[in-house]
């Protein structure tokens, strides 16, 4: 591969994708290897390798070890909150994640079950995932930072047998109890799972003891402590699945209040890691690769936990802040200390770095150079952020676009093919595999430099959404209905004459908060449940260290007292305990009105432009000019 060159190995994987994948395929460890690659016969949904047969969980773990790797080091687990190292061996992780998969298996975990995981960054999270896919049982990793309410509604939508969690999480400033949340989230869904297995931590107050105790008597899942789970249970052996049988199901938001389940196979999977592994982030055996985010989060799923792992690396499991844990240093420290070949991480933090160390005298006073490159995404790294980090660090910072949706990199810069020339502002080009185009409204391919949808031809590559959990219907509608022949990004952008693509935002009411993906749409249903509010519009306004933030405005009902500090506290309070914290809905208005067309609909996206500074056009159906004209004071940006 490393004689190739990008256009060629692009070229080759659009032509004939079936033949291109086929050979990926023969780097992993099959049970039964793969004689075809793709089954299109219930187009537009396709499935890879359908006559094969593994186990990720071998892949990704006991063929290491087979392969006499079993002392190398597999993960590192650094809490930067807590002041704690662990590093695990390949061996050491076999054993444990057998021994946990036997604890599951003693539960009533089966091939095709779900098994909902409550998380931090820990070591255990890691190995609970990979319990699962010993198993053949589906993991859906709930992150963190999410309220019951949305634990609840994943709870019902994938029916899991077993929860895993942990005594809880810790934040720089606050412990949170995770117990409590699983408690209300039990109580609020339909779905009971027959056991909850809680992974205890010292410096929590809610015990498993507790639990049983007060939730115990009104029957209900039976708590056990990771330790006794494990109890006289015997390791369990990896069971072998379809490849196209799931591996997991990660929620993301969507234009609605339900959550949409994603969901990835086995053996695309596999294959599609292992692919990008060496092909995108030239990171092989025996490499160290960091991805600071967390498991809660596709890129979590990817690259903290299966692709280095598959590709036999080391990965690191960062419990802690890029600052403030205890100081901007904390990622340089780390790459140092474990000698981090590729890091990866989120715009965010590189914004939150800057802004604290914009000279980067934290990063002088480590030894970085093991770093080879940065690689970002989540979010779009903005050319000022992407020229103070590879002045600072003195690699190539690598922006890279994907989705949830799509397991990994839509663009990017394959640094295992070829290094291309980085282009601030833009993730690069389309990965091979990912057959990207630009299409107008009605679905016209656009040329170089014109702005449009950013769509995929199908079949999109091994790795990517093979549906959404239960709903084959809402998959098709939501990702394959708007551009047939195509799976649409809900993006928008352009690709230049050179062939690098630019994405430009979001179609849709679905906003990037920090890397976090949350849908304003949602927000507003909260919001214009409050007693007091007639009507509100919830939009993402930019927002120099968290990418967007949202941003509410709130007609009141006449004769409404309330005040606007009491409307504030309690829509703050509102959002936060429906979504979570990681919604960070801050900011309130009370408005006149709010601007419309004639036929009702709000001009979100006219308000957006407003607050952003933005030129906008008034669309010609505007029903009542002076709206937007007394919204001008409260829109515009201070600066
Ligand atoms: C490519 C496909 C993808 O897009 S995958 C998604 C990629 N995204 C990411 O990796 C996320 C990147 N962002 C981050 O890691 C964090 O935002 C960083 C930059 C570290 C900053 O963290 P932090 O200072 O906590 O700010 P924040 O805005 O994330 O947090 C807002 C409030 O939520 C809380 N929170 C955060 N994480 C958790 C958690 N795991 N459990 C519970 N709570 C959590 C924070 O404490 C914060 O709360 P508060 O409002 O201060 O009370």
């Amino acid at each position: 591969m490393s004689q190739s060159t990008y256009e060629s190995v692009y070229r080759a994987s659009v032509e004939d994708p079936e033949r291109f994948w086929l050979d990926a395929a023969g780097a992993v460890d099959w049970v039964t290897p793969p004689t075809r690659a793709l089954d299109g016969s219930a187009a537009p949904l396709y499935r890879w390798f359908p006559d094969g047969e593994l186990n990720t969980c071998v892949n990704a773990v006991d063929r290491h070890v087979a392969a006499g790797h079993g002392q190398r080091t597999a993960l590192i687990y650094d809490s930067a909150v807590l002041g704690v190292q662990e590093h695990i061996s390949y061996a050491q992780l076999q054993e444990r994640v057998a021994r946990f998969a036997g604890a599951l298996a003693a539960q009533g975990v089966r091939k095709g079950d779900r098994v909902l995981l409550y998380m931090p960054m820990i070591a255990e999270s890691v190995i609970a995932m990979l319990a699962c896919a010993r198993l053949g049982a589906v993991h859906s990793v709930v992150f963190g930072g999410f309220a019951p309410k949305e634990l609840a509604s994943r709870i019902d939508d994938s029916q899991p047998v077993a929860i895993v969690t942990a005594s809880g999480g810790v934040e720089p400033k606050r412990r949170i109890e995770y117990l409590p949340a699983i408690e209300e989230a039990l109580q609020l869904s339909d779905h009971a799972p027959s056991a909850v297995l809680v992974h205890e931590r010292e410096g929590f107050t809610t015990s498993v003891a507790d639990a049983r105790e007060r939730v115990g008597a009104a029957g209900g899942p039976s708590w056990l402590s990771w330790a006794e789970a494990q109890n006289d249970v015997e390791p369990a052996e990896p069971v072998t699945v379809k490849a196209t049988d799931p591996l997991y199901i990660l929620y993301t938001s969507g234009t609605t209040g339900k959550p949409k389940g994603v969901v990835r196979d086995n053996g695309g999977h596999a294959v599609a890691l292992t692919w990008s592994m060496r092909n995108i982030y030239d990171v092989a055996g025996g490499d160290v690769m960091w991805t600071a985010s967390d498991v809660g989060w596709v890129v979590g799923h990817s690259y903290i936990v299966y692709g280095p792992l598959l590709a036999g690396a080391t990965t690191v499991v960062y419990e802690g802040k890029p600052v403030g844990t205890p100081d901007a240093g904390a990622f340089w420290k780390r790459v140092e200390e474990h000698g981090v070949k590729v890091l990866f991480t989120a715009p965010t933090a590189l914004r939150a770095i800057r802004k604290a160390d914009p000279e980067g005298e934290f990063v002088a006073r480590y030894d970085t150079s093991s770093l080879q490159a940065l690689f970002v995404a989540g979010e779009r790294l903005d050319p000022e952020t992407y020229h103070w980090a590879a002045r600072v660090l003195g690699v190539p910072v690598v922006d890279h676009w994907w989705q949830t949706e799509t397991g990994w990199a839509i663009c990017a810069n394959p640094f295992g093919i070829e290094k291309l020339p980085i282009v601030a502002g833009s993730p690069t080009v389309p990965v091979p595999g990912f057959h990207v185009e630009i299409l107008d409204p009605i679905g016209e391919p656009l040329g170089p430099g014109e702005e449009g949808n950013i769509a995929v031809r199908l079949p999109l590559p091994p790795g990517t959404l093979a549906t959404l959990w239960g709903n084959d219907e809402r998959f098709v509608s939501s990702y394959l209905s708007a551009f047939p022949g195509y799976y649409a990004t809900g993006d928008s952008g352009y690709i230049d004459e050179n062939g690098y693509v630019f994405v430009m935002g979001r179609t849709d009411d679905v906003i990037n908060v920090s890397g976090h993906r949350l849908s304003t749409g949602q927000m507003e249903q909260i919001v214009a449940t409050h007693p007091e509010v007639a009507e509100c519009a919830v939009i993402g306004v930019n927002d120099p260290l968290k990418g967007q933030r949202p941003s509410g405005y709130v007609v009141l009902k006449t004769g409404s007292q309330v005040t606007q500090e009491q409307l504030r506290e309690d829509l703050v309070t509102m959002v936060r305990s429906q979504i979570g914290p990681v919604a960070d809905f801050k900011d309130v208005s009370v408005v006149e009105a709010l601007p419309k067309t004639r036929s009702g609909k709000i001009l979100r996206k006219t308000m957006r432009q407003m607050a952003d500074g933005e030129q906008y056009v008034v669309p010609s159906t505007i029903e009542d000019h002076s709206v937007l004209e007394a919204l001008h004071a409260v829109l515009a940006p201070k600066r």
